[in-house]
């Protein structure tokens, strides 16, 4: 097994790569550009056996499902549309609660009898009936689209490979209705074109994807290792607030049960008669155990967040050794 390093692929550019770096930069994992940032290749700070490739959305997708990267930040429409055996090739590690848009069926709001996919079969046949002719769908999804129609036993139809501005095709003649991505609808309604009932085919976001083809020798498994374990690190800070108290009163078992009661935890065991607690506990529950906890006799409570919660299980990393 060869011991190339961890090749991770990043957006270079566009909308996800903001929110890309943020989201690493978050996780303690600095990029390092050294020639400047039309670089396309570069490092993280402080991690041997490590590159970046800095890449079109688009181009990741391709480097995860032939193994030419190990890890990548890309939307899931993207693996969906270009990657047939998506599902052998690739690991959707965690979504990333951004880039998120949906991949949808579009037709004329002028079309006001036409709300479902059913509908739209029957448009689709009266079309090949009585003007002998198929129904135009304009889409660069056309992997994703040719299987939504045949679920839909909707075969009626001809896709026009539309690679920008799809919304437009409708309006220009060059097709009847359009299967794009959508955020805000904001294109969608400039067109004049709306979204079927039952017109949305996959709710994508930016996902943190691993390459099941790629060569994971033990070097680019480590690298692999601290990366995600940085990840699930900050995550886990993230939903948590850590709570210090001198429980007074309370026996070990009250405690057991009442940190339990309110879904939190105590990282570092029980405390000894007059010790301090350490309790870390989900952030929407917070006041309700701080209130507990003073009833119970407690005097001082702090609240805080910790940067990071590094802990022992890492699902993280426990799905991605399960695929290689
Ligand atoms: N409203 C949106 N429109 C397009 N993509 C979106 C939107 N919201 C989120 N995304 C995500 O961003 C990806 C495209 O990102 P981006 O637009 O940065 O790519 P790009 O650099 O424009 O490349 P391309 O021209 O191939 O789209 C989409 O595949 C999707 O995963
Ligand atoms: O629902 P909305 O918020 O209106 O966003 C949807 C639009 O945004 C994207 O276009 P983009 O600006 O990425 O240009 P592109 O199609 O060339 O990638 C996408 O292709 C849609 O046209
Ligand atoms: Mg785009």
């Amino acid at each position: 097994m060869s011991d190339a390093p961890l090749v991770l692929a990043v957006p270079s550019k566009g909308r996800l790569q903001e929110n890309a770096t943020a989201f690493f930069g978050r996780a303690g994992l600095k990029f390092v550009q050294s020639r400047g940032s039309r670089d396309y290749r570069g490092t993280i700070a402080g991690l041997d056996g490590a590159e970046v490739a800095f890449l079109s959305a688009s181009e990741i997708v391709a480097q995860l499902a032939s193994g030419a990267a190990h890890l990548g930040i890309t939307g899931e429409d993207l693996v969906r549309e270009q990657v047939a055996d998506a599902d052998a090739a690739v690991e959707l590690l965690t979504p990333l609660g951004f880039g998120n848009a949906n991949v949808v069926v579009a037709v004329p709001q002028a079309w006001i009898d036409v709300r479902t996919m059913a509908d739209l079969d029957d448009v689709a046949s009266h079309m090949r009936a009585r003007q002998g002719r198929k129904l135009r769908v304009a889409t660069k999804y056309v992997n994703l689209t040719r299987r939504f129609f045949a679920e839909h036993g909707l075969a009626d139809y001809r896709i026009v490979e539309s690679l920008g501005a799809t919304e437009g095709a409708p309006a220009a003649g060059s097709a009847e209705i359009i299967v794009d991505i959508t955020t805000t609808g904001a294109t969608l309604s400039a067109n004049a074109l709306k979204i079927l009932d039952d017109g949305v085919m996959l709710s994508s976001e930016a996902n943190l994807v691993a390459s099941v083809r790629a060569p994971w020798g033990e070097r680019a498994k480590a690298a692999a290792s601290a990366i995600l374990s940085r990840i699930a690190a900050e995550e886990e800070a993230r939903s948590i607030r850590e709570i210090r108290a001198r429980p007074a009163g309370l026996a070990p078992a009250a405690i057991d049960e009442l940190v339990a009661g309110f879904g939190a935890r105590l990282p570092f065991g029980g405390a000894g008669e007059g010790d301090v607690l350490t309790i870390h506990c989900p952030d929407k529950a917070v006041f309700a155990l701080v209130e507990q906890l003073s009833r119970s006799g407690a005097d001082e409570i702090t609240v805080g967040a910790p940067a990071y919660v590094f802990r022992k299980a890492n699902p993280l990393i426990e799905r991605l050794l399960k695929r290689i």
